[in-house]
């Protein structure tokens, strides 16, 4: 009988539920023990998660930076987490082989990418198919490939100007809505050989449905981050709604899917590096319930950031009238400025990108105060500890988050950050921590015996992420943000509308979800220049 009954209990005891609970409870307990030195901000049973789910996490990040320090812990319900804005410690975990995705929180993001919940580029563990996905598509960033894409950017740029300029100045322009329709024209195009239609139909056609459809499959996976088991919860009709949205957007993918395969994309194209890619598990192209989520993440990525850091930068430069003077300037001098002098300007070409310098430099400024990815990214280890600069533990299974709005606007890390200041990268190596050198220390304490090099060179400006997992579509952002701007800050100055309550009507609109945007739009009026 006793026999029995120990036998049992030893059962129980190994079986994989009771191990895992085992495991689980190990993992909070070291996350705990060993996070808990760290200064934190006051919160309760839920951890952070409370003032994350106000939609203004990476300014919650800031502020924490500015009261907490560059290293903090919080919680965010069960699972410990270490922040950290120093760019040493940055850069290191960024570059470390040892961290990797969270799974765990980006598996909310299959479901609306994926109708199998498939993981994409951005979402999957850095496994030999990411790897192969991730080697296959990036030469369509390279720079001879963008030149060859380069026309459909102007090609968007005009048709966004033809548009504005019919409106004229007196009308009220939700621009963050236009900008966004250019980027996704952008896309269709270099990345799909496809036209999307969304600035042609600013002229009075329909909305672009697939800018809709994009936003509420976006509110959904926000609203799923901020409700662990809502996906669960299917007698509530706002969760079937969220459903419906993200079959709306897996039918995008399927059609941009379906339309790849019957008309096969110029092989410069993103979408014709992606049909090249073989499976390393099958030897064979990629299936298409594998393809299908690379579309949606290629698509979403590749215009709902952009869009929406180009409508920033304008409402900048809107409220600093001398740094918009600037620009005027340097475009005049390169002949793309329409004056009364010049009515009709010369058209950008590739070449000019580089030589706008000022311009460039409001841009990274932008990008700096306003990072579309501003809540930050993080990283962990399910299996073993981690030693980060050869000092910080960071236990198994606990988070390390780098928020990349509190790295780039905190004052440990920049002087005057609220200040809109593009002088600043005028200077070489503005991106890097002031009087760095290299972090000399690799991962787990190694000596790095690579000091001074510019991967290990601690960063205080980290937009695009960095190391293995950084942004693999910035070149093409770049390319598009440059050549937009300069089309339309060369034929317009932009004025904030009253509808949006003025510098700080905007700032208290600003919501981040998985990008930072305003949930009022950008309303403005554009004033044809000449
Ligand atoms: C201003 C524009 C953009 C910003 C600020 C931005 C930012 C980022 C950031 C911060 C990450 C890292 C995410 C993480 O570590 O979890 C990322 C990854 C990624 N981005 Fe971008 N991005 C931009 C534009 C684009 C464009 C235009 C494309 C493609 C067309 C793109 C495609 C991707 C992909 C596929 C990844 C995942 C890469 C990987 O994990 O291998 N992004 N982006």
């Amino acid at each position: 009988m006793w026999g029995l009954a120990v036998k049992v209990l030893v059962a129980l005891l190994l079986s994989p539920v009771v191990l895992r609970l085992c495991n689980f409870i190990s993992t909070v307990w070291r996350g705990h023990r060993y996070l808990k030195h760290y200064p934190s901000p006051k919160y309760g049973i839920l951890g952070i998660l409370p003032a994350l789910a106000t939609g203004r996490g990476h300014r919650v990040f800031t502020q924490y930076a500015k009261e907490l320090g560059p290293i903090f812990h919080c919680r965010i319900l069960w699972l410990h987490v270490l922040c950290v804005t120093d760019p040493v410690l940055v850069t290191e975990a960024y570059n470390s082989k040892v961290l990797d995705k969270n799974r765990a929180a980006l598996m909310i993001m299959d479901a609306m990418l994926s109708p199998q919940d498939h993981p994409s580029l951005v979402t999957a563990m850095s496994d030999a198919h990411w790897k192969a996905v991730r080697k296959g598509i990036a030469p369509a960033f390279s720079p001879h490939n963008l030149r060859q894409c380069f026309r459909h950017v102007v090609e968007a740029g005009q048709q966004v100007r033809s548009v504005l300029l019919e409106w004229g100045p007196d009308r009220v322009v939700d621009i963050d809505n236009v900008l966004l329709r250019e980027a996704l024209d952008v896309i269709g195009r270099v990345g799909f050989d496809r036209d999307m239609g969304a600035t042609k139909s600013l002229g009075g056609g329909p909305a672009s449905s697939n800018v809709i459809a994009t936003a509420e499959a976006m509110h959904e996976v926000e609203m799923r981050f901020r409700e662990p088991y809502r996906r669960y919860k299917i007698w509530r009709k706002d969760v079937r709604e969220g459903k419906k949205a993200f079959d709306r957007y897996h039918d995008i993918e399927k059609w941009l899917l379906n339309e790849i395969r019957t008309t096969p994309p110029a092989p410069s194209t993103i979408a014709g590096h992606l049909l090249r890619i073989k499976d390393p598990a099958t030897g064979k192209p990629l299936a298409d319930e594998r393809i299908l989520p690379e579309i949606g993440i290629l698509f979403l990525a590749g215009f709902e950031t952009t869009g929406h850091t180009a409508a920033w930068i304008l409402f900048l430069l809107s409220q600093h009238p001398d740094k918009e003077a600037k620009i005027v300037a340097e475009l005049d001098a390169a002949g793309l400025l329409a004056s009364k002098r010049q009515p009709q300007p010369r058209e950008l070409v590739y070449e000019d990108l580089s030589k706008l310098t000022y311009l460039n430099a409001a841009i990274k400024e932008g990008l700096r105060m306003f990072p579309a990815v501003g809540t930050g990214t993080t990283r962990l280890n399910p299996k073993r500890d981690v030693l980060l600069g050869g000092k910080i533990l960071i236990p198994k299974g606990s988070l390390i988050w780098m928020p990349t709005h509190a790295i780039q606007n905190s004052t440990s890390n920049w002087e005057s950050p609220d200040e809109f200041l593009p002088e600043r990268w005028l200077e070489p190596g503005a991106e890097f921590a002031a009087g760095s050198t290299g972090s000399g220390k690799g991962e787990d304490g190694e000596e790095d015996g690579d000091m001074g090099s510019e991967t290990r060179r601690p960063r205080r400006y980290v937009p695009f992420a960095l190391g293995p997992r950084n942004c693999v579509g910035q070149t093409l952002a770049n390319m598009n943000l440059t050549a937009t701007l300069a089309q339309l800050l060369g034929r317009f100055s932009f004025k904030l509308a009253e509808e949006m309550g003025g510098p700080e009507g905007v700032l208290a609109a600003e919501r981040a979800s998985l990008t930072v945007s305003s949930e009022k739009g950008m309303q403005m009026h554009c004033i044809p220049r000449g």
